[in-house]
């Protein structure tokens, strides 16, 4: 009997994998494309820059500070890898005004062409405590991180409909798939991009565009330095459970899942684990992602009310278990191709 399944099991990933290419999206083709990139001029949104850069894209850089951004510019121009490459600085406030910041995406537009690419990452975190965090803080990130994101999406979206093509990506956290301790005003303003993520896939699907969400976990950034200095020890050792990535890694990961459309983007093995108990009705573009989905579901649920019970297994305990035995199989390759 368990060789019967073990050989359906091995039948099904195979032919998963066979016909998995049928329903993802085409990749998106980064040299010559225009790329804005909100929160470009430090850590995880410059990192994105610089590899979209090295993979030929045009750059927009977008953030506040003026300075930032051209010591920014200069560090993303040394990754060009033609002479035609051009990296434009343009200050806004993301968060401030709808109708500033949609004219500056239209000058910009205006110099590199429509946006093929749109990357969400300005934004800001803040950790403490409910009654310790000002009121007013739980205002300020939800308009940075999340209108902050709505915004230049707005901005966009009309030309990616006409163009019938475009991918649009919001930076949100493994703090917007899981509350924790301290993260009170921060997660909420994270959790938001994900249903304004998970709305607009559904709307803009037809038109070709693909949304993705990313999941960063904690990643050496000037922001994390900061955000440390008065972060509290809960909310640190919770944190580092999922380790400190590098800007860079990160930055990978996000424009690799981008590009290929996918709608979750994480980093790691934990992200990947903590993406699959957490992913709710999001989109899956690819059969395996929803079956490892499935599998992890179904352990979590079966691990609730014991995985075999002595009775003889129920059909969704025989689907389940072999979901699961797909699923790691499937987990093991992904694991080593990594
Ligand atoms: N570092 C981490 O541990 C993680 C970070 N993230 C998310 O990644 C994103 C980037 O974080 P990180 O790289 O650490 O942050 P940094 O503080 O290093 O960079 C933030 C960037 O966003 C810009 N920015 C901030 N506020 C605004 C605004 N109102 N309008 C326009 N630009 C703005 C900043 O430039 P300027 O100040 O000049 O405007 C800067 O370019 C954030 O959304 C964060 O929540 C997610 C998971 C982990
Ligand atoms: C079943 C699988 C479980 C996997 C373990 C996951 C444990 C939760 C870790 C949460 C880490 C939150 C990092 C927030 C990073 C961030 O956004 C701020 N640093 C912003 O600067």
């Amino acid at each position: 009997m368990l060789l019967v399944v073990a050989a359906f099991v091995v039948a099904f990933v195979l032919l998963l994998y066979m016909i998995s290419p049928l329903i993802s999206p085409k990749p998106l083709k980064l040299n010559g494309a225009h790329v804005v990139v909100t929160g470009g001029s430090s850590g995880i949104g410059k990192a994105i820059a610089v590899e979209c850069y090295r993979q030929g894209a045009f750059i927009t850089l977008v953030a506040r500070d003026e300075a930032k951004l051209l010591q920014a510019k200069k560090e993303v121009e040394k990754f060009a890898i033609n002479d035609k490459q051009v990296v434009v600085c343009t200050s806004v406030d993301v968060s401030s005004d709808y109708h500033e910041v949609e004219s500056v995406l239209k000058q910009a537009q205006e110099k590199l062409g429509p946006v093929d690419m749109l990357v969400n990452c300005a934004g800001t975190s803040l950790s403490g405590k409910f009654e310790d965090v000002e009121v007013d803080n739980f205002r300020k990130l939800m308009e940075v991180n999340y209108l902050g994101s709505v915004y230049p999406t707005r901005a966009v979206i009309t030309t990616m409909k006409e163009r019938r093509m475009g991918r649009i990506m919001f930076v949100s956290s493994q703090a917007g798939q899981i509350g924790l301790f301290g993260y009170t005003a921060y997660s909420p303003s994270k959790f938001a991009l994900r249903g304004l993520a998970e709305s607009l896939q559904m709307e803009i699907k037809p038109y070709n565009i693909y949304v993705t969400v990313a999941y960063p976990p904690d990643t050496d950034t000037p922001g994390l330095a900061e955000e440390n200095r008065t972060k509290p020890l809960e909310t640190k050792l919770i944190s580092e459970t999922s380790g400190v990535c590098q800007p860079d890694q990160v930055a990978k990961v996000i424009v690799r899942d981008a590009v290929q459309g996918n709608f979750n983007s994480s980093v790691g093995p934990d992200g990947y684990m903590l993406a699959a108990v957490t992913c709710g009705m999001s989109p899956v573009t690819s059969i395996t992602e929803g079956l490892q989905q499935d599998a992890f579901v179904q352990l979590y649920d079966r691990q609730r009310d014991s995985l075999f019970s002595c009775s003889w297994p129920s059909i969704k305990t025989v689907f389940g278990v072999a979901a699961l035995g797909a699923a790691s199989l499937t987990i093991g390759a992904y694991l080593a191709q990594k």
